[in-house]
C-alpha cells in the first residue's frame, strides 16, 4: 500500500523536527551533565581548597601557638627548674617559678577555638591554661599515649586528631589534639632531652563549624580524615573517631583526587585533599544522584518540551490535514469515483476556503467535472439523437435550400427510396401533385415564421403511389438565427386513417346493413329539419319495424335473422332515391327519411304514402334465406315535419307511435302519426306516473281467483293485480300491465305483488281450511329476466315466512323462448327450493315440444280462448286434448281457465281436465271475500 501524503508528511516533519530536536536534547542533555559534572567536581574541589586553607590555616595557628610556646625559652628554662628542684620545693623562687610557666603559658590562650594549653613535663607535673576544670582528673592512660606519640613524632608538631579530652573533667569531652615535646640541651650540649610534652587541645566544633553550613547547603557529606584514617569528622557525630570505609580509605590517596566511585552500590563522587600540614584529608562525597539533579530536571524540561513539540507537530499535522490533505483527499477521491462512475451528475466539491492554490484548484477539478458532465450530455445527446434518428418514424434533413443531405431508415421504408437516391434531390421529389403551390407556400411561410409546420400531407412513393402521411417540419437555425438545415419527421398515417375511418364507420355505421345508425340518422335528421326550414320544403320520417321478426330468430336462429335484415336493408335502399336517407336504429326498426317533398303538407303526405306503400310491398316479397324461404311483412309509421317546430326526437317518436299503430292495426300496414295518437301517448306517459304513486300511495291490491279440483273444492288461487284509481276507479290490468312491462315500473310492481302474495300464504297457513291451498303468482318477463330474480323470491319467502311449496310462478311461453338455458337454470334453482312453475296461456305460442322437456314446470294452463271455443266448431277441442295428452306424457297437471259454464266444466272433465279456474266457480275477489265464499264453510 502506498504511504499517504499525511503520512509521509508525519514522518518528514518527524525527521526534520524530532530527530534533531531529540538529538539536541540527547547532545545537550550529555553536555549539561558533563558540565555539571564539571563544574560541581570544581565547585567541589574549590570548596574543599578552601575548606583545607581553612582548616589548615587553623592548623597552622594552632602549630604556630605551638612552636611559639616552644620558642620561649624562659618557659623552657622555667620547666628545666621546676624539674630539677626538689618536688618538696616550697621555696619562692621554686613557686615563682612555676607561676612563671602558668603566666607565660596563659599569654597564649586567647586563640579562638583553643580549649586549652597542657604542659606535661617529665616529672609528671602539669601545667593547665584555657578552660576551667579539676586539674587532678587526668586521664593517664590517654596522657601515655599522647606522650610517647609526641615523642615519636621528633622534632614534629604532633597531630593527635580528635581525641577524649586528657582532662576528663572539662566540658569539653572531645577535643582536637596537638603536642610538641619542649626539648633542652643535655649537659654536653650535644643531644637533647625531653623536658615537658606541650599540648593544645582545640575545640572540633570551631573547627568543623563551617562544615556543616557546607553541607547542607551543597547536600553532599565532607569528611576530614586523619592520616590514620579514622573520622575527624563526620555529618552524623557518633561516626566520629571511627576507621573509614576500607574501599574508600584505599582510594583517598595523594594530595587530592576527584573521581566516581560505587559507595553502597550508589554511584558517589569522590573529591578530597590533604592537608599538607598534617597529613590530614578532607573528603566531598557527593551522591552522583544530587550530582545530577539539575541534569535530571533539565532532561525532564527537555522531555516535557520534546513532547510540546511532538504535540505542536501533531496539531501542525492535523491542521495541515484538515487544510489541506483533506482537499486534495477529496479531489482524489473525486477523481476516482469519477473514474469509476460512481459520481452523483451534480456533485461538485465544496470550494476549498484554505489556500488560494486549493481553492483554484477545487475550482478546476470542478470545471474539470462541468466539462465531463456537458461532455457526456452531449454524447448521451448524439445517442438520443442517434436512436430517435433511427426511429418509427420517418426522418430526413435537408440544407436550407430543401436539398436532402439525410434520410433514415423509417423513411426509405415508407417512400421506396434508398438513402443514396434521395441524397442530393430536391425535397419535392416526394410531392404527389394533390396539393397545390399555395399549400407549400404556406407551409413554408409557416416554418420561416414559428420555425415549425406541422399537418397532413400527401406524398408520392418511388412506386408512384400516393401515401397521406404527418408531416412536422422544423428548421435548425444557427446562432445568428440563419436558417441551415430542415429536419423532416413523417408518419405515415394511411393505417390510421383507415382506423379513422373505420371507426368513424362503425360510429355512424350499421356494422351489418352498413346503413347509417341511429346516431348518423339523427344528424341527418337535425340538418334535415335545418335544411326544411330554409326551404320550407316539407319532409318525412318513416319508422319500419319488421312484423314477427322475433319468431323468425327464435326458429331459425340468429343467421338467418341477420341474412334477412341485410336483405330488408338492401330492398329499402333499391326502392329509395340517393337523396333519401335509410338508416337502421337496431333490432328490426328501419328509418326512411324523405326530404324535399314540397311544401304542402298534403302533397308531401301523398308523396310519404306512395314511398311507404312501396316499401310495403317490397318488404313483403319472399326473403331466400339460405334453403330457407321466408315469408315477411312490415309496420310503418309516418311523420311528417316542416320546418324547426318539429324536434327531432319528436318526429322519432311520433313515427314510432304510428309504427305502433299500424302494428295495432294488424300490422303489414301504413300508419300516419295524429294528434289523437299523441293525446294516447300522454296519457300513457300520465298512466305510468299514476302507477308509481300508486305503489307508494297503496293503491294497489291483490285479488285472489279461486282454483278448484274435480270435485269442486279449492285447491289453490291465482293472485290477480288490482288499482283503485282515485278519480278513475277500479283500473284493470291489461290497461297497466302491459304499460308497466314496457320499463322498469313492472319490477317495482312485480316485487310488490311476489311480496303480497307470499304473505298472503303465510297468513293462509295459520288456518288449516287454507293452509294446503297453493298461490299462483303472475310473473313478468321483465322482472323474471333480472339477473338476481333468484335471489330476490328466495329472499321474499324467507322475509314474509310463507312456504315456498305453496307458491306458484305462472310464466308465459313467450319469456321462455330467449335465453333458454338461464331460464332453465333459474327455474331449476327455485324449483329446488320447492316453488312450482305453471305455463300460463298455454296454445297460443310456439313452444316446441322438446323445449317444453326440459322445463322444469309442474302445471300447464289452458288458455281461456280454448275453454271458450270448446263447444263450438274448430280446433279448440282438438287443441285442449293434444294439451292434455300432451301433460300427460310430461307428467305434467293441467288447469283450464276462463271456465265459466258447468258446460265447459263437464267437456273438460270428459277429455281429462280436472283442474279449474273461472268465473263458473268465483271471480278474483280481495282476500277477506276470498275467505267469505270458499272457505267459510272449512272455517266453521
Ligand atoms: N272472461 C273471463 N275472464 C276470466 C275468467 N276467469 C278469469 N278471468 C280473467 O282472466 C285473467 C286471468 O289471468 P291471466 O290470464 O294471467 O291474465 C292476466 C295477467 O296476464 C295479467 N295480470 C293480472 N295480475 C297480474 C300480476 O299481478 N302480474 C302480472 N305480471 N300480470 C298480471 O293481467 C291479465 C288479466 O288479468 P285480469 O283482468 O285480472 O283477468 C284475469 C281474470 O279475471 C272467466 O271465466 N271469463
Amino acid at each position: 500500500m502506498k504511504a499517504g501524503i499525511s503520512f509521509k508528511l508525519t514522518g518528514l516533519v518527524l525527521a526534520i523536527s524530532v530527530l534533531p530536536l531529540f538529538l539536541y536534547q540527547v547532545i545537550s542533555f550529555s553536555a549539561t551533565r558533563n558540565t555539571i559534572v564539571d563544574m560541581a567536581t570544581r565547585h567541589s574541589t574549590n570548596l574543599l581548597n578552601e575548606q583545607a586553607s581553612h582548616l589548615s590555616l587553623q592548623m597552622a595557628q594552632i602549630e604556630d601557638l605551638i612552636r611559639n610556646i616552644e620558642s620561649v625559652d624562659e618557659i623552657k628554662q622555667a620547666v628545666a627548674r621546676v624539674e630539677t628542684a626538689n618536688t618538696k620545693d616550697t621555696s619562692f623562687e621554686f613557686l615563682s617559678t612555676q607561676a612563671r610557666i602558668g603566666y607565660i603559658l596563659s599569654g597564649y590562650g586567647s586563640l579562638k577555638g583553643l580549649v586549652s594549653i597542657d604542659l606535661f613535663t617529665r616529672s609528671g607535673r602539669h601545667y593547665h591554661v584555657g578552660d576551667t576544670l579539676n586539674i587532678s582528673g587526668i586521664n593517664r592512660p590517654l596522657l601515655g599515649r599522647l606522650q610517647s606519640d609526641t615523642q615519636a613524632a621528633g622534632n614534629a608538631v604532633a597531630w593527635h586528631g580528635i581525641e577524649d579530652n586528657v582532662n576528663s573533667t572539662s566540658s569539653k569531652r572531645k577535643v582536637i589534639v596537638a603536642s610538641k615535646m619542649l626539648n633542652r640541651l643535655d649537659g654536653s650540649g650535644l643531644k637533647t632531652e625531653p623536658l615537658a610534652m606541650l599540648q593544645v587541645n582545640f575545640d572540633p566544633e570551631f573547627v568543623y563549624r563551617h562544615f556543616h553550613e557546607i553541607e547542607s547547603r551543597e547536600g553532599s557529606t565532607l569528611l576530614v580524615v586523619d592520616a590514620k584514617r579514622r573520622l575527624l569528622f563526620h555529618p552524623d557525630s557518633r561516626l566520629i573517631g571511627q576507621s573509614i570505609n576500607p574501599e574508600l580509605a584505599r582510594l583517598v590517596r595523594g594530595q587530592q583526587g576527584s573521581m566516581m566511585i560505587s559507595l553502597n552500590e550508589q554511584p558517589v563522587a569522590l573529591n578530597f585533599r590533604m592537608l599538607p600540614i598534617n597529613g590530614w584529608y578532607i573528603v566531598s562525597l557527593v551522591p552522583q544522584a544530587t550530582l545530577l539533579e539539575p541534569v535530571s530536571r533539565i532532561a525532564q524540561a527537555g522531555i516535557v518540551i520534546l513532547l510540546l513539540s511532538l504535540l505542536l507537530i501533531f496539531l501542525f499535522i492535523r491542521l495541515y490535514s484538515i487544510h489541506i490533505i483533506n482537499p486534495l483527499r477529496a479531489i482524489c477521491d473525486g477523481f476516482r469515483d469519477f473514474q469509476a462512475g460512481r459520481l452523483e451528475p451534480h456533485w461538485r466539491l465544496p470550494k476549498a476556503q484554505t489556500l488560494q492554490e486549493l481553492g483554484e484548484l477545487t475550482s478546476w477539478f470542478n470545471a474539470f467535472l462541468d466539462r465531463a458532465q456537458e461532455r457526456e450530455q452531449a454524447e448521451a445527446n448524439l445517442r438520443i439523437a442517434a436512436t430517435a434518428f433511427e426511429a418509427q418514424e420517418g426522418m430526413v434533413i435537408t440544407d436550407a435550400e430543401q436539398i436532402i443531405i439525410r434520410v433514415n431508415q423509417a423513411f426509405c421504408d415508407t417512400t421506396g427510396y434508398s438513402s443514396e437516391e434521395v441524397t442530393g434531390q430536391h425535397i419535392r421529389l416526394l410531392q404527389s401533385g394533390r396539393h397545390g403551390a399555395e399549400f407549400y407556400r404556406e407551409m413554408w411561410q409557416a416554418v420561416a415564421k414559428t420555425g415549425s409546420w406541422q399537418g397532413e400531407v400527401w406524398n408520392r412513393r418511388k412506386n408512384g403511389s400516393h401515401y397521406p402521411e404527418w408531416l412536422t417540419v422544423t428548421s435548425v437555425r444557427n446562432e445568428h438565427g440563419q436558417t441551415t438545415h430542415y429536419v423532416g419527421t413523417m408518419t405515415d398515417i394511411t393505417l390510421r386513417k383507415r382506423a379513422e375511418e373505420e371507426i368513424q364507420r362503425l360510429a355512424y355505421f350499421d356494422p351489418l346493413t352498413n346503413l347509417p345508425n341511429r346516431r348518423m340518422l339523427l344528424d341527418t335528421l337535425e340538418r334535415a329539419i335545418a335544411r326544411s326550414t330554409r326551404n320550407g320544403q316539407s319532409g318525412a320520417l318513416l319508422f319500419i319495424d319488421m312484423d314477427n321478426f322475433k319468431d323468425l330468430n327464435d326458429t331459425q336462429g340468429h343467421d338467418k335473422g341477420d341474412l334477412m335484415l341485410q336483405q330488408v336493408a338492401q330492398r329499402l335502399r333499391q326502392h329509395t332515391r340517393g337523396s333519401d336517407t335509410v338508416a337502421r336504429l337496431g333490432g328490426d326498426e328501419f328509418v326512411v327519411l324523405l326530404e324535399g317533398l314540397g311544401d304542402e303538407i298534403a302533397n308531401a303526405a301523398s308523396h310519404s304514402k306512395a314511398v311507404a306503400d312501396k316499401l310495403l310491398a317490397s318488404l313483403q316479397a319472399d326473403y331466400v334465406l339460405g334453403k330457407h324461404v321466408h315469408h315477411s311483412s312490415c309496420s310503418i309509421g309516418v311523420a311528417l315535419f316542416s320546418g324547426e317546430e318539429n324536434r327531432i326526437e319528436d318526429i322519432l317518436k311520433q313515427a314510432d307511435l304510428a309504427m305502433y299503430q299500424a302494428k295495432s292495426a294488424g300490422r303489414n300496414a301504413v300508419c300516419f302519426f295524429d294528434q289523437g295518437m299523441q293525446q294516447t301517448v300522454d296519457e300513457r306517459a300520465q298512466l305510468e306516473s299514476s302507477l308509481r304513486e300508486a305503489i307508494a300511495r297503496n293503491q294497489l291490491e291483490l285479488h285472489y281467483q279461486v282454483q278448484v279440483n274435480h270435485a269442486g273444492m279449492p285447491v289453490g288461487a291465482e293472485a290477480l293485480l288490482r288499482w283503485h284509481h282515485p278519480e278513475r276507479g277500479s283500473i284493470p290490468p291489461v290497461q297497466f300491465i302491459p304499460l308497466a312491462e314496457k320499463g322498469e315500473l313492472i319490477i317495482l310492481l312485480g316485487n310488490w305483488v311476489l311480496e303480497t302474495a307470499c304473505r298472503q300464504l303465510k297468513e293462509w297457513s295459520r288456518h288449516p281450511a287454507s293452509a294446503e291451498l297453493t298461490l299462483a303468482v303472475n310473473i313478468s318477463p321483465r322482472q323474471f329476466h333480472q339477473a338476481d330474480f333468484v335471489q330476490q323470491v328466495v329472499e321474499t319467502i324467507a322475509r314474509t315466512g310463507a312456504n315456498p311449496a305453496r307458491l306458484k310462478l305462472e310464466i308465459t311461453e313467450s319469456m321462455l323462448l330467449d335465453h333458454a338455458s338461464i331460464t332453465i337454470s333459474k327455474m331449476e334453482a327455485l324449483k329446488s327450493r320447492g316453488i312450482g312453475f305453471a305455463l300460463d296461456d298455454f296454445g297460443t305460442g310456439y313452444s316446441s315440444l322438446a323445449y317444453l322437456k326440459r322445463l322444469p314446470l309442474d302445471q300447464l294452463k289452458i288458455d281461456r280462448g280454448f275453454v271458450c271455443g270448446l263447444q263450438q266448431a274448430g280446433h279448440d277441442a282438438a287443441i285442449v286434448r293434444t294439451i292434455l295428452a300432451l301433460a300427460e306424457t310430461l307428467d305434467m297437471a293441467v288447469i283450464a281457465e276462463g271456465v265459466e259454464t258447468i258446460e265447459q266444466q263437464e267437456l273438460l272433465a270428459s277429455m281429462g281436465c280436472h283442474n279449474y279456474q273461472g268465473y263458473f266457480f268465483g271471480r278474483p275477489l280481495p282476500p277477506e271475500k276470498f275467505v267469505q265464499h270458499h272457505l267459510l264453510a272449512e272455517f266453521a
